[in-house]
């Protein structure tokens, strides 16, 4: 099947766009491992679907798959590209739509400057809705929140890391760091990644916070790895560091790929997200049959 794509990026954390508000496409889980293939496929982080509004109140669905052809239930950097793709390709002329996803309905916004800024609903910290198992596990009180130590990998080679844990409609653990160039992004995030506590895995984050309002973040993603910016893992970073008292409302994020900006005014408040997506190419490419 030969298949029309979109190649976008939003802050180099990269997508495979693909249209499908005439019809799906009907991709299985090695078709999207395939598009995501960066030596075979066109190469991506996230393939993202566009489809047809499935009920009133929404204009659209978006549908994200992440590289390992597993399909999630959020994904920040990919819905400020989600809005210029719908613009771009006359979708809608409106400046501000309604998304259904997995996890619940989002609203991005094209900004005067280009940027795009989401609504990404409010965070859930409840661990069983992470989810996150807790059973025997005795929370770190601090500041007014709390972290959790997790033991990673066995014996001798074993690590003990402690992180905040909730969910941006996917979710997220994430640790301060004091300085993200030397953390163990490598090492620790595959082993949080997968830890038993976590029964749908995670993605895991690596915040160094500059100041109040400026932090750096690396983020491993569950079904991707690390990649350059992971826009729900910085709403999650903000909001932990909020809720621990390390962080103002209103914080920059520095991320490989780019700056995102993280705001939230606390409990029960949505997250907005404001960052850059931008279209990078586009082509055909014909996508082997399912095996
Ligand atoms: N890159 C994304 C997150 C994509 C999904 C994530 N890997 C997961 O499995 O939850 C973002 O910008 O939020």
């Amino acid at each position: 099947m030969r298949i029309r794509f979109t190649k976008m990026q939003g802050a180099g954390n990269d997508f495979v766009v693909l249209d499908e508000t005439r019809g799906a496409l009907g991709l299985d889980a090695t078709q999207y491992r395939f598009l995501a293939d960066r030596h075979f496929g066109v190469g991506a982080d996230q393939i993202l679907s566009v489809r047809p509004a499935p009920g009133e109140g929404v204009d659209f669905q978006y549908v994200i798959h992440n590289a390992d052809g597993g399909e999630v239930e959020q994904c920040g950097n990919g819905a400020r590209c989600f809005m210029r793709f719908v613009r771009e390709h006359g979708l809608t002329d409106k400046d501000q739509v309604r998304v259904q996803t997995l996890s619940g309905v989002i609203e991005p916004r094209m900004g005067a400057d280009g940027r795009v800024t989401v609504d990404m609903g409010a965070p859930i910290f409840e661990p069983q809705r992470v989810p996150f198992d807790t059973a025997g596990l005795d929370p770190q009180h601090d500041n007014g929140w709390h972290t959790w130590h997790l033991t990673l990998g066995t014996h001798a080679e074993s690590a003990k890391v402690s992180v905040a844990v909730l969910s941006m409609g996917n979710p997220h653990a994430v640790q301060i760091v004091p300085d993200v160039d030397t953390a163990p992004v490598a090492k620790q995030g595959p082993a949080i990644e997968h830890h038993p506590r976590f029964p749908q895995r995670v993605n895991a984050g690596f915040m160094q916070i500059v100041d109040r309002s400026h932090v750096r973040l690396r983020v491993f993603e569950r079904g991707a790895g690390e990649t350059l910016a992971c826009g729900t893992g910085a709403c999650a970073a903000v909001v932990a560091g909020i809720r621990l008292g390390r962080l103002d409302s209103r914080v920059d994020v520095q991320t490989h790929g780019g700056l995102l900006t993280i705001e939230w005014t606390g409990d029960g408040a949505p997250v907005l997200m404001t960052g850059p997506a931008v279209t990078v190419f586009e082509g055909d490419i014909e996508v082997p049959d399912a095996p």
